[in-house]
């Protein structure tokens, strides 16, 4: 329990930073219709009415009046606001705007989210709103080979092409094809070490989705790195002429003009930055790693978490031996909606998956969905579970974080969370963008207590008992035995196999999981 406390802090303490005691209340927004937001450009508010957005959600709204609006993105911004609640627009239209006046192509925003997923369903947000005003987005997330990354962000010097060039317009010839990048710390990271011509230098807006995960996680100090390259200390922005006057270079991005109090009067143009969770760390320690600008802290709701409105939280209590056919008990109940089920690690889903597979005729489809598997058949699963191919997707807390996919109804933990934090995010796949859901959790008796005063520290919790027909159990019991000792064969036998060939990836999840009822 005192881990857990270490994990998720006391719900309800005052934060130590004094900037976090006195947040902008997301909650006295109400969202406005598309053509009210004021001074949004036009070309934008077609492109977003075109995504199928009539109004904005009060995050959007909140973030839009701190960043065009009379806040004027003075500060930077630290965003706390439920999962579903619209973030990813509420930074990715202000920066489009922004940006949008900008005469020569230089990266100036750059956008880092945990994992490849995230960031690409991130890019095609600003894909959806870029374009129509000029501005070109990248990704730097692994998806493709380093070479093709490379070739779709940078161009090649003029000077490879033509020797004789002058060095002097070398230097300045912008080599970026892209005004924005949606990245993953460890392909930024690649890039910052490896690209020619890759330049952070021009940057003026870093925004970080996913803060208290991305601050959890070094990766290979993408952070302190991204913020080393874009302090201008010691860099010359200045050029100077035949007489030695000061001249500013002409190509030179001015970021923001905003002086930085306590930096000994030197004046370096401000690197602005909106870190964005529905689970934002009050930890000082962990935050002061941003070097934020006067921060401004939006939230939603009097505590420090908040679920879903239209979320409604149930708990099932079963003993563990029972546990698989409860499952597939539930799972034919919520039969005809899309469902996830989270597990507590990667081998607990292969177990499960592999032990379903065994019921025949079940009336659902499901499939495994597993950082094991190989990233192509990851992608496949994930892309046949939002077109509906499969029903219900079994994997871990990989799975809990900012993805979206139309038409999740359910959400199931098989394995009680550890932190609420955990239950957020993974409840958070549901009830998104103001529609119903709803999230169950599998608990033993001596869980509930733990589970109740877990969920306590969430605004909005209430949870009620739920429980499947011990007729329908039973059934299933005699079934149930024979497919735990083919579960048991089929696991020795993937292990035998991976100590043959020293595979470090389950047999199992090469093979295809999805059962083809
Ligand atoms: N103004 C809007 N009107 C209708 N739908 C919207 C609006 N803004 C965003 N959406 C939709 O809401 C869904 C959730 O948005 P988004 O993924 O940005 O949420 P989020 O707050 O980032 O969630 P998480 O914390 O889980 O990452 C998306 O499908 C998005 O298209």
């Amino acid at each position: 329990m005192a881990r857990k406390e270490a994990e998720d802090g006391p719900a309800d303490r005052a934060p130590h930073l004094p900037w976090m005691r006195y947040p902008v209340d997301i909650d006295a927004f109400s969202g406005c219709p598309v053509p009210q937001l004021p001074r949004l450009d036009p070309r934008l508010a077609e492109a977003v009415q075109r995504m199928g957005i009539k109004s904005f959600f009060p995050v959007q709204e909140a973030a839009w009046v701190e960043m065009i609006g009379p806040g004027a993105f003075e500060r930077d911004v630290c965003i706390n606001s439920p999962t579903g609640s619209g973030k990813t627009l509420a930074y990715a239209l202000p920066i489009v705007q922004m940006l949008s006046t900008r005469k020569v192509r230089y990266l100036r925003a750059l956008v880092v989210l945990p994992t490849r997923d995230l960031a690409l369903q991130v890019k095609e947000v600003f894909d959806a709103i870029a374009p129509v005003v000029g501005l070109s987005v990248g990704s730097a997330v692994g998806q493709s080979s380093i070479a093709d990354e490379v070739s779709s962000l940078v161009r090649k010097p003029k000077q490879d092409l033509y020797p004789t060039i002058d060095e002097e317009y070398v230097k300045m010839e912008p080599l970026t094809k892209v005004d924005i990048l949606v990245a993953t710390p460890g392909r930024l990271m690649d890039h910052i070490n490896m690209t020619n011509g890759f330049s952070l230098e021009h940057l003026q807006y870093l925004i970080i989705d996913e803060t208290d995960r991305m601050l959890r996680e070094a990766y290979q100090s993408w952070l302190p790195t991204v913020i080393k390259l874009t302090h201008s200390i010691g860099q010359d922005h200045s050029w100077h002429d035949t007489d030695g006057k000061t001249l500013l270079h002409p190509l030179t991005t001015i970021r923001r003009s905003g002086v930085e109090r306590g930096f000994k009067g030197k004046c370096y143009p401000r690197l602005a930055k909106m870190v964005l969770s529905a689970t934002l760390t009050q930890d000082p320690s962990k935050l002061s790693q941003l070097e934020l600008h006067h921060p401004l802290l939006l939230n939603s709701g009097k505590k420090r978490y908040r679920i879903p409105t239209k979320l409604e939280s149930y708990k099932l209590i079963c003993k563990s031996n029972l546990k698989p056919l409860s499952l597939i008990v539930l799972l034919q109940e919520l039969q005809g909606h899309k469902c996830l089920v989270f597990t507590s690690s990667v081998e607990s889903s292969h177990r499960l998956s592999t032990l379903l597979g065994f019921f025949e005729d079940l009336p659902f489809k499901f499939s495994e969905y597993s950082r094991l598997q190989r990233e192509s058949t990851r992608r496949k699963t994930l892309e046949a579970f939002k077109e509906g191919e499969i029903d219900v997707l079994i994997g871990t807390d990989r799975m809990a974080r900012g993805i979206h996919i139309d038409g999740l109804r359910y959400v199931i933990n098989y394995d009680m969370p550890p932190y609420v934090k955990t239950y957020i995010h993974r409840a958070g796949r549901t009830a998104r963008a103001g529609e119903s859901g709803s999230c169950f959790t599998f608990l033993r008796k001596h869980e509930v207590k733990t589970f109740d005063k877990m969920l306590k520290k969430a605004d909005n919790a209430s949870c009620s008992l739920h429980s499947v027909p011990e007729e329908s159990i039973e059934t299933l019991c005699p079934v149930f035995s024979s497919a735990l000792k083919k579960l048991e064969e089929s696991l020795e036998s993937e292990a035998a196999k991976k100590s043959n060939s020293g595979d470090k990836i389950p047999s199992g999840s090469k093979r295809k999981r999805t059962n083809q009822k």
